[in-house]
């Protein structure tokens, strides 16, 4: 099985604080991997890392076997990462479905919205003419993965998909990523909340203060160990 990312010795630094030390993570492709961690230990700026945010002076991103250390964001895009944020960045002002659209734009704008997308998110279907302003914060979360979706990522990457939503939505974007899994996608997901990838992810890492302290399959994970890891 093809490993879709590898990150080997990956350092990050906000101007001169460095804020991962030594970061090695493998994602294998049809794989679900879950980056646990408690608030401020450097999940997100790892996945900003990743999609060429935030400066990394040393170590290696391989993305299908190819080096992506150096690369600008859009060419990460457009390689096949696909990247929803913490707080999701929809635009307020624009409708649902312009703010679908957007996603298309890392292909230029070329091809269309497959009817796919409306079926793993039939609400986004009923409100495509609504400002993605007024959607709740689980809609727009689900609007956030579905623009992602659009352009067929080969890596999709969703940071704290469940923060601040309420049950029944959590519930609803886990079968959606059940079903993206089902389908062969590859997906790495930051979260805080345990139960919610227990049945979801295939492997867990953990990280602490830049570090990974923690690492393996979630069906043989000790439950009782890792939350002591990720208590606040
Ligand atoms: N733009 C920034 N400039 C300077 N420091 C930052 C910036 N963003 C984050 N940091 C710092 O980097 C560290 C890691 O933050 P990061 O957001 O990656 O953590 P996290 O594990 O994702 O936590 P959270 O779940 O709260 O986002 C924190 O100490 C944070 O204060």
């Amino acid at each position: 099985m093809e490993t879709v990312l590898n990150v080997d010795k990956l350092q990050a630094y906000y101007g001169e604080s460095i804020i991962l030390k030594d970061i090695n993570l493998k994602v294998q492709e049809g794989h679900i991997v879950c980056l646990l961690g408690r608030n401020g230990v450097g999940k997100s700026t790892f996945l900003k890392s990743i999609m060429g945010l935030v400066r990394t002076p040393s170590g290696s991103i391989l993305f299908q076997n190819k080096e992506l250390i150096n690369k600008p964001t859009y060419f990460r895009a457009r390689a096949g990462i696909g990247y929803v944020p913490q707080g999701r960045d929809i635009f307020p002002q624009m409708t649902v479905e312009e703010n679908l659209q957007l996603g298309l734009e890392v292909n230029n704008g070329n091809g269309n919205i497959s009817p796919e997308i409306y079926e793993l998110f039939p609400i986004l279907k009923e409100m495509l003419t609504r400002k993605g302003g007024n959607l709740s914060g689980g809609q727009q979360q689900q609007l956030a993965i579905a623009r992602a979706l659009v352009a067929h990522p080969k890596l999709l990457l969703l940071d704290e998909p469940t923060e601040g939503i309420q049950p029944s939505i959590i519930q609803d974007i886990g079968r959606v990523i059940l079903q993206l899994k089902k389908e062969g996608y590859t997906i790495l997901i930051v979260e805080q909340y345990l139960e919610f990838i227990l049945n979801i992810a295939d492997e867990y890492y953990v990280m602490d203060k830049g570090n990974i302290v923690a690492q393996g399959l979630v069906s043989s994970m000790d439950q009782e160990d890792i939350k002591s890891k990720i208590a606040i």
